[in-house]
């Protein structure tokens, strides 16, 4: 394993910290009044922050046994955070839920486990559509609870910029709740709050982004020359970026000169969320293209967010069996590739909800009904979560020779 040292990224990055602002930034709300989401987030930007460079340089150090195929990234929680106690209460069942699972990979693959929540900061939402038509009204869409409320009422749907107080406390309270630790992270989506968090570490000269340790980019905002890609370029932190299926080998093989120049181990984890029909035709070639043009990335699977289907009510939902199919499916694919199948990113919660079809109480979709409670997309329950690390625990690989360049 490289030592720390080696990890310094010397500022020698494509992009620079200001680089985001000349950019596109997809999926931003559309703040009613400007000075008002500036008094904010200048507000914001004098606050503690919410992790340390010494953390999040301590988890790129597990990231780097990830990498190398000693370890494996077991990454969940929920599509929407809560706000306020709901959140603080529900984090460390989360939590518990996640070190049951671990236990089961760690025992199954004789691997260390590396456990991430999307804890304490996944509280915004990109969406398909702008609007929706409720009623006959026509909305704005619910953002996540950074950005609006999710009735379906225009005073709701208004973006407020004081939500991002609400965030930076409930995301404090979960922290403080959390025992032990578990490293957090979210999708870097709302970029005035994040800019917020950008702080520069004067023992390294790195800008580091402090609302989380592992911050990600959505399928929807990972545009080549987007805000998102830029602001994130720029950071020292590990960076993760969701991989779909209509991405081509060539526009991630250019994002990972763009936010991993340096190529260095443990920075950048592609998050392969092509759904179980297409992972196994679209993916390798994506894989095999990196591998040539000499980077190296964590790879894991998200094998919710490519299998979203509507119930004939109108619910959003995912069969526990599409979700094993396209982990089965991927770990076949790494293997082919000789990489090592890197880890599992979830949405998923402690308790009884009905949210995905499959497994104990949930066999059909009139099921769904008893107990739907995300805020956004559907989440596995505690009985589904188990059942899927219990899946990984028996199909993953075992470490497989690492392919480097030029084998
Ligand atoms: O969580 C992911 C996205 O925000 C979500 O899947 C978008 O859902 P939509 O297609 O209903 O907008
Ligand atoms: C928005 C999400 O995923 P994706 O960007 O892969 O659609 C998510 O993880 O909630
Ligand atoms: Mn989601």
């Amino acid at each position: 394993m490289p030592s720390l040292g080696l990890l310094s990224r010397n500022s020698a990055t494509w992009l620079g910290p200001a680089d985001w602002l000349h950019r596109r930034a997809a999926q931003q709300p559309q703040w009613p009044d400007p000075a008002e989401l500036l008094a904010v987030t200048e507000y914001l930007s004098e606050l503690p922050a919410l992790t340390t460079p010494q953390e999040i340089t301590h988890l790129h150090s597990q990231l780097v046994k990830v990498q190398a195929g000693e370890a494996f990234l077991l990454q969940g929680g929920d599509c929407a955070e809560l706000l306020g106690t709901d959140a603080v209460q529900g984090a460390s069942g989360k939590q518990r839920l996640l070190a049951e699972m671990a236990d089961r990979i760690r025992t199954g693959l004789g691997l260390d486990v590396v456990t991430v929540g999307r804890l304490a900061g996944q509280f915004a939402k990109p969406r398909s559509e702008p609007t929706e038509v409720v009623d006959g009204v026509t909305l704005p869409v619910f953002r996540g609870l950074m950005v609006n409320g999710p009735e379906p009422v225009a005073s709701e749907r208004q973006p407020d910029p004081y939500r991002l107080l609400s965030c930076y406390y409930t995301a404090k309270h979960v922290l403080q709740e959390l025992r032990g630790r578990l490293w957090t992270s979210h999708e870097a989506l709302i970029l005035e709050y994040e800019r917020a968090f950008r702080r520069l570490d004067a023992a390294s000269g790195e800008h580091y982004l402090l609302s989380t340790h592992l911050p990600w980019i959505g399928e929807r905002t990972r545009q080549i020359g987007g805000a998102h890609v830029a602001f994130l370029a720029a950071v020292a932190n590990p960076l993760q970026v969701k991989v779909g299926p209509n991405a081509t080998p060539d526009d991630i093989v250019e994002l990972c000169e763009i936010l991993d120049p340096q190529r260095i181990p443990g920075r950048l984890t592609l998050i392969s969320r092509m759904g179980a029909a297409a992972v196994s035709e679209r993916l390798p070639t994506i894989v095999a293209a990196i591998h040539d043009r000499g980077h190296s990335v964590i790879w894991i699977c998200d094998p919710m967010h490519g299998n979203t289907v509507k119930t004939a009510n109108g619910r959003k939902t995912r069969y526990l069996s599409t979700v094993h199919d396209e982990l089965a499916a991927f770990f076949t694919v790494m293997a082919t590739q000789r990489q090592h199948a890197g880890g599992v990113h979830l949405e998923m919660t402690c308790g009884e909800v009905t949210e995905c079809v499959g497994g104990i109480g949930v066999s059909t979709e009139a099921d769904l009904e008893q107990n739907f409670e995300s805020l956004c997309d559907p989440r596995l329950n505690e009985e589904q979560a188990l059942s899927t690390a219990d899946l990984i625990a028996k199909s993953a690989d075992r470490p497989v020779p690492i392919q480097t360049r030029g084998n």
